[in-house]
C-alpha cells in the first residue's frame, strides 16, 4: 500500500519514466504522448449470487497502441483501481518494448477477493466480467489480449477464452484471444512458470556481468547468495524454487500476508506453499522461524532481495533502512519513485520491473504465435532440427569409420540427439535467449551514458526509444 505522502503508482512510474526521458532528445510533444494511457474502460456488471445481485466494477485500460495488440494482465484484488492498472498499462508498454514483443501495453482489474468465493461463482463473475469486455472488442486476438496477473491464473483464463470461443463461433484465432491458458486449451508449457523463470534467467544475466556485480559489493555468482523473498504466489513461488534447486542460492526468508518465516540455513519453498495450502498462511510452519512483522523482514540483511507481491512495499518509510545491496523487483511497481533515489543515492542496485517479470510476457508471446500459427511451438523447427542432427550423427559415423577411430555412438545419445527439442526446452531457451538480450541492452546502456546512474532509467531509455523509433515510423 502506497503512504499517503507518497504520489500514486502511476504518478511514480510517470516520474521514473520522465526521469528517463530527461536524457533523451525526443521531438516535442512525443514523450507526452508516449506516457499519456490512451483510455480506460470502466465496467460495473450484476452477478446473481447466493441469491442476491451482486454488483462488481473492473477496468481495462489501454496505455498504447504503437502496436497492436496491446497485452496486459488481468488483476483480482479488492482495492484495485483505475490508478492502478493505468500505471500497470504503462509499465506493460515499456516491458513489451525492452523485450521486444509486437505489442502495446494494456492491463486489467476486478475489484474482489477471489479467496470469499466458491469456484462456480468465480466463473460466473469471470464469463461475466470476460462478456462485458470482450463485447467491446477488449479482448481480442488482433486487438487485445489478457493474461494472468496477481489472483488469476490459468483456470480464469480458461474461462476468458472460453467466453470469447461462444461469443465468436467463427473466428480460427479465438484461442490467441488470451494468453495463460491450461495447456489443453491452447496454452503453453512453461508459461505457469515463465515469471519466475524469467526472473531466475535476469538474475543469471546479471551475474554474468561482472562489472555490474561489483557495484553492489557482492562477489562470485548466485550460489550461496542469501534470498529474501516477499510473496509465495505464482512468481514468487516458481522464482525461489529454481534459484534454490538449480543455482543453489539460499532463501533465508519468505514474506507472506500473515508474516515471515526466517531460517539462514535455507527454506523449501515447495514445503512452505504446501504449508501455506494447508493452514492458510506460514504461520506454524517448521522449517523455519515466524516472524509475525512480515514487512519488517524487507529490511533484513540478505544479498538479494525479491519483492514479488504488491506495490509500493519499498517506500520512504523503510527505504533507508532496506539492508540487500540487490534488489530484483518481480512484482510491479514494489519500489516507489522516492524510496528508488533513497536506494541510488545509498548505492543499492535494482533490476527494474519492466525488465525483470517480462518472462511472462515473453512466453505469453509463444503462445500467442502458437495459437495463430495452429501449430505446436516447435513442431516445424523440430523436423529441422532433425534433418541437421541426422546429418550430424552420420557425418560423425562416415568419420569415425573413414580415420578408423573407433567412435561409437550409443544408442541413447543417437535417441535423444535425434529426438529434437521439446515445447518445453524451447520456451525455456527462447526467454532465456530474451533476458539475456534484453539485459544486455540495458547495462550497455548504463555503461554509455556516464550520467546513466541506475538500470531502470537505462531500461526506460531502451523502451521508450524503441516506442518513439515506432511512432516515428509510422505516423501518430
Ligand atoms: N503472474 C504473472 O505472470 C506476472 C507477470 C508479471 C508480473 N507479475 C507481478 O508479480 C506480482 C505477483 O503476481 P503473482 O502472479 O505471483 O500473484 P499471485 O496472486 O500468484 O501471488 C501473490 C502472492 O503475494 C502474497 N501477498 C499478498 N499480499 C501480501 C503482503 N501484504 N505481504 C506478503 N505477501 C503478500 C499472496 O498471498 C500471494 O502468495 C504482481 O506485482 C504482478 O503484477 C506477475
Amino acid at each position: 500500500m502506497l503512504d499517503t505522502k507518497e504520489p500514486g503508482f502511476r504518478e511514480n512510474v510517470d516520474l521514473m519514466f520522465r526521469r528517463a526521458v530527461s536524457h533523451l532528445d525526443l521531438p516535442p510533444g512525443l514523450a507526452a504522448k508516449i506516457q499519456i494511457c490512451n483510455s480506460t474502460y470502466t465496467v460495473r456488471f450484476g452477478v446473481r449470487l447466493r441469491g442476491k445481485i451482486e454488483t462488481f466494477v473492473g477496468y481495462r485500460s489501454v496505455h498504447s497502441e504503437h502496436m497492436e495488440p496491446v497485452k496486459g494482465g488481468i488483476r483480482y484484488a479488492p482495492e484495485v483501481h483505475q490508478n492502478e492498472v493505468e500505471a500497470l498499462a504503462a509499465l506493460m508498454t515499456y516491458k513489451c518494448a525492452l523485450v521486444e514483443t509486437p505489442f502495446g501495453g494494456a492491463k486489467g482489474g476486478l475489484c474482489i477477493d477471489p479467496r470469499n468465493y466458491e469456484e462456480h461463482e468465480l466463473e460466473q463473475i469471470t464469463r461475466r466480467f470476460a462478456y462485458e469486455l470482450a463485447k467491446r472488442d477488449l479482448i481480442h486476438p488482433a486487438q487485445n489480449v489478457p493474461a494472468p496477473d496477481m489472483g488469476t491464473g490459468e483456470r480464469e483464463m480458461a474461462w476468458i477464452a472460453d467466453q470469447y470461443a461462444r461469443m465468436n463461433t467463427t473466428d480460427i484465432n479465438a484461442r490467441a484471444c488470451v494468453t495463460g491458458k491450461p495447456l489443453n486449451s491452447g496454452g503453453i508449457k512453461g508459461r505457469v512458470e515463465a515469471t519466475g523463470r524469467g526472473v531466475q534467467y535476469a538474475l543469471q544475466e546479471f551475474f554474468r556481468h561482472p562489472e555490474d556485480v561489483a557495484k553492489t559489493g557482492l562477489t562470485g555468482g548466485l550460489a550461496g547468495k542469501r534470498i529474501i523473498v516477499q510473496g509465495l504466489g505464482n512468481v514468487g513461488y516458481h522464482a525461489s524454487k529454481f534459484l534454490r534447486d538449480e543455482d543453489d542460492a539460499i532463501i533465508t526468508a519468505i514474506i507472506e500476508r500473515d508474516g515471515a518465516i526466517s531460517n539462514p540455513n535455507g527454506l523449501d519453498p515447495d514445503a512452505l506453499r504446501d504449508w501455506i495450502a494447508q493452514h492458510g498462511g506460514v504461520k506454524g510452519f517448521e522449517g523455519g522461524e515466524y516472524v509475525a512483522d512480515g514487512a519488517a523482514m524487507l529490511e533484513a540483511e540478505c544479498d538479494i532481495l525479491i519483492p514479488a507481491a504488491l506495490e509500493g512495499v519499498i517506500n520512504i518509510n523503510n527505504a533507508e533502512r532496506i539492508a540487500a545491496p540487490l534488489i530484483i523487483e518481480a512484482a510491479n511497481g514494489p519500489i516507489t519513485a522516492n524510496a528508488d533515489d533513497i536506494l541510488r543515492e545509498k548505492g543499492t542496485v535494482i533490476i527494474p520491473d519492466l525488465y525483470a517479470n517480462a518472462g511472462g510476457v515473453t512466453v505469453s508471446y509463444f503462445e500467442w504465435v502458437k495459437n495463430l500459427s495452429h501449430i505446436r511451438f516447435g513442431r516445424m523447427q523440430r523436423r529441422n532440427e532433425e534433418a541437421h542432427a541426422m546429418t550430424l550423427v552420420r557425418e560423425l559415423e562416415r568419420l569415425s569409420a573413414d580415420k578408423n577411430l573407433g567412435w561409437e555412438l550409443s544408442p541413447d545419445f543417437k535417441r535423444r540427439y535425434l529426438q529434437g527439442a521439446d515445447e518445453l526446452q524451447l520456451v525455456r531457451s527462447g526467454l532465456d535467449d530474451t533476458m539475456r538480450t534484453a539485459y544486455q541492452s540495458i547495462s550497455e546502456e548504463w555503461h554509455r551514458r556516464s550520467d546513466v546512474k541506475d538500470l531502470r532509467t537505462a531500461a526506460f531509455i531502451v523502451a521508450i526509444e524503441r516506442v518513439a523509433a515506432s511512432y516515428r515510423a509510422k505516423g501518430l
